[in-house]
């Protein structure tokens, strides 16, 4: 099982590296690491597993902080009406975006971040994902709310993009222009 010893921390080159396309179909390792990272998430988010293994709570992980480098990320997130996104997916992409951005009033975190980086991060409000599920399937996800901005967190981790990047240097927490606050 992944435990937070398997987690790279900033400062480490994958965190900024462009993660590489799964060449379909997926290998049985690359199969088998992204049940793991699916694993990972359901136990860090039971108290009981979570505590006897030290893991930090994590809603989504991206293959790159495993110091995999590859475009796999898995989600497990609820958004405001209490509907579970568990999802793993090969090359995800962001095929469409709102204009309208949105942004947690709680600001983020990461497994890879050792300490509190706080400020609003703009994220698209609304946002049209597609992938290749462990089955092998294309999905076609239709996200808003937290699930739409925890899915950003993990497409940015394929491409080198930290949470804290988006946070305004000036004024952290600055309300984005045409933003609606979650959470
Ligand atoms: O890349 C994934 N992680 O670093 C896992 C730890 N962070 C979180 O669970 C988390 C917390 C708050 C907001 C977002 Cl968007 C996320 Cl993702
Ligand atoms: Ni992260």
């Amino acid at each position: 099982m992944l435990t937070m010893n398997d987690v790279v921390k900033e400062g480490h080159p994958v965190l900024r590296e462009k993660a590489l396309e799964v060449k379909l179909p997926p290998s049985t390792e690359e199969i088998d690491t992204l049940k793991k990272m699916m694993d990972f998430l359901k136990n860090s988010q039971t108290p009981e597993i979570a505590e006897k293994y030290d893991l930090r709570p994590g809603v989504g992980i991206a293959a790159p902080q495993i110091n995999v480098s590859k475009r796999m990320i898995a989600v497990l997130a609820e958004d405001s009406k209490g509907k579970v996104y568990d999802f793993g997916l090969f090359n995800p992409r962001i095929v469409s975006h709102s204009v309208e951005k949105s942004y947690l009033q709680s600001g983020e975190g990461c497994l890879s971040v050792d300490r509190a980086v706080p400020g609003y991060v703009p994220r698209y409000a609304r946002i049209t994902v597609k992938g290749t599920d462990i089955e092998g399937n294309e999905v076609n996800l239709r996200l808003r709310g937290f699930p739409a901005i925890v899915f950003q967190h993990e497409i940015d981790h394929l491409n080198g993009v930290m949470f804290y990047d988006h946070i305004d240097k000036v004024d952290p927490f600055k309300v984005p222009e045409n933003s609606t606050a979650i959470g």
